[in-house]
């Protein structure tokens, strides 16, 4: 079995993601970010996410991709062309004014681990899935904080 079957493929991988997003909201480090965004790019970060995912865990799926999403507003269909990571992360700037660091990498995967942990996903697949996260941190941390 691929780490995407025992995730329980792209459904798996949504719940997962899905259930992230309470954490990430509510992070006092990162959560400042992901309350400022608007319900659509709140689902659609939650897509592209799971599409990643998906790809990287040996599912059928490519990355970056274009998606089509349900707009949590409206109800109507929408596509969104999903960036490379370092397109999507460099650049922002939080209340502090910088881009995003080091420690919010650990955030971001302290929240997707919480999650599997509540989903029940077992101690080795979770180091998979983190170990994916991992390997963009050089990505999304902003060049200013290096
Ligand atoms: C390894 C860690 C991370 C991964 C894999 C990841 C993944 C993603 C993905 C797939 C998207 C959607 C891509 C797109 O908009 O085209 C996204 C967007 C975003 N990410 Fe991350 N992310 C990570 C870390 C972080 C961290 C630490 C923050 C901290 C604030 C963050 C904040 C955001 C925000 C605010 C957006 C939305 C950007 C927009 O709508 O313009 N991400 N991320």
């Amino acid at each position: 079995q691929t780490p995407f079957e025992r995730l329980g493929g792209e459904q798996g991988i949504r719940k997962v993601v899905s259930d992230a997003v309470p954490c990430l909201a509510t992070d006092p480090n990162i959560g400042i970010f992901f309350r400022g965004l608007s319900a659509d790019s709140l689902e659609r970060i939650q897509v592209c996410l799971t599409k990643q995912l998906c790809a990287a865990a040996g599912g059928p799926c490519t990355f970056p991709t274009t998606i089509t999403y349900t707009s949590p507003v409206d109800g109507q269909q929408r596509t969104f062309t999903c960036r490379p990571m370092r397109a999507a992360h460099q650049g922002m700037v939080g209340p502090d004014g910088k881009g995003i660091a080091n420690d919010d990498v650990d955030s971001f995967k302290a929240c997707v681990q919480k999650s599997m942990q509540q989903n029940g996903v077992p101690a080795d697949l979770q180091q998979a899935v983190l170990n994916i996260l991992e390997s963009q941190r050089n990505d999304v941390v902003d060049d200013r904080n290096k």
